[in-house]
């Protein structure tokens, strides 16, 4: 069915599977949901650590462009909503913190990871936000684009991941609502706003394409990912629906998609469009990004300068066991 996807790396095939394995790949086949203390393939434990320490990475430092703007939002109004998106966002990470630890690594192994430059996070957040219509392009297209991915996360097949998809669902359809909204705002307002809605569509526009991930014959995880159920779509289908769905909104709003090559197919029933520079892509994800040192950077001071709260935490928590009556 995916003839264009790559075998991925360690990947078996049914002749070289344990017993344990093949009984393993049939309950995924069947769609039962694997729980934590499940006995479950170790290159499985490891994909979903991988993925999902990503997903939080993403969620925590995908907080950086958009709390930029906080400050500075126009109205009261929307400084209130920016500060609960941010907040929402805040809380995805934690759930997701909470959902990989369920498979045996602790929340300061994935955030030693991320600091040393071990783990990765989205490609989108090392783009910088210039302008106030930067946070409607990222809440409608960014959002937009997480969402594409995380819908069909909801029937992933291990059960905390797939869990909290739902309720992150639901709290980022509000967030690309809410980008939509600045967006309607700014492309209905003076000449001036159209045009800086339109610079900053023409600006995240293909780093959210990326957002997907390498095209199908270049993504080394999607075969076996997608037999063990972690992912559910290819990349490229993603990527594809994503189009899809943007296109006519960007119509509405009297908008221009920056890519000449895009029209309708009839035939495949979707639009043609142009692939994204995928040297910048993986530039990006290597750490040649224009806003990578700065996000890293961030993160780990926040870290370093929370050091003397979680050691107050650790103190308090030690003094209390000490005292076990003390509570009662
Ligand atoms: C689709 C993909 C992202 C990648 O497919 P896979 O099968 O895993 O990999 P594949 O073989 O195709 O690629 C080969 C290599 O390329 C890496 N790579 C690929 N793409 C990217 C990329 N874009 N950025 C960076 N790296 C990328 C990949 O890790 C691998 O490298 P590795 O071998 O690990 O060194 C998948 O992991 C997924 O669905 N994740 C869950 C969703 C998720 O993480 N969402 C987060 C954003 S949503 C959000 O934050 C919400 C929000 C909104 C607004 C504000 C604030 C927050």
């Amino acid at each position: 069915m995916y003839a264009q996807l790559v075998k991925s790396e360690g990947s078996k095939t049914r002749d070289e599977m344990t017993p344990e394995e093949i009984a393993f790949q049939k309950r995924i086949d069947r769609g039962e949901r694997i729980e934590p203390k499940e006995w479950m393939p170790e290159g499985y434990r490891k994909t979903l650590i991988r993925q999902m320490g990503q997903h939080a990475h993403s969620e925590i430092v995908g907080q950086l462009p958009e709390g930029n703007w906080i400050t500075r939002a126009p109205t009261l109004e929307r400084k209130a909503i920016l500060l609960a998106k941010v907040q929402d966002e805040a809380g995805h990470g934690l759930y997701l913190y909470s959902a990989a630890e369920t498979l045996g690594i602790s929340r300061d192994e994935l955030l030693e990871q991320l600091h040393s430059g071990k783990m990765k996070y989205s490609s989108i957040f090392n783009y910088p936000t210039l302008t106030w219509a930067d946070i409607g392009a990222v809440g409608w297209l960014v959002d937009g684009a997480a969402i594409m991915n995380q819908v069909p996360l909801q029937r992933t097949s291990y059960g905390p991941y797939a869990r909290a998809m739902v309720r992150i669902c639901k709290e980022e359809s509000f967030h690309q609502r809410q980008g939509y909204d600045i967006m309607m705002k700014m492309a209905s307002g003076t000449p001036e706003q159209k045009a800086m809605a339109q610079d900053a569509l023409n600006r995240f526009w293909y780093p959210s394409l990326m957002m997907f991930g390498p095209s199908d014959k270049d993504s080394v995880h999607s075969a076996q990912s997608m037999a063990w159920k972690i992912k559910i779509n290819t990349n490229d289908e993603l990527r594809q629906k994503f189009v899809d769905q943007t296109v006519p909104q960007a119509k509405y709003l009297g908008l221009t998609v920056p890519d000449e090559n895009l029209k309708w197919n009839e035939e495949k029933g979707g639009h043609d469009f142009s692939e994204p520079d995928w040297d910048e892509f993986f530039a990006v994800i290597a750490g040649n990004g224009p806003c990578n040192e700065e996000r890293l950077g961030a993160r780990v001071k926040a870290w370093d300068d929370g050091a003397w709260f979680r050691d107050g935490l650790m103190a308090h928590a030690d003094k209390a066991s000490a005292r076990p009556h003390a509570a009662e």
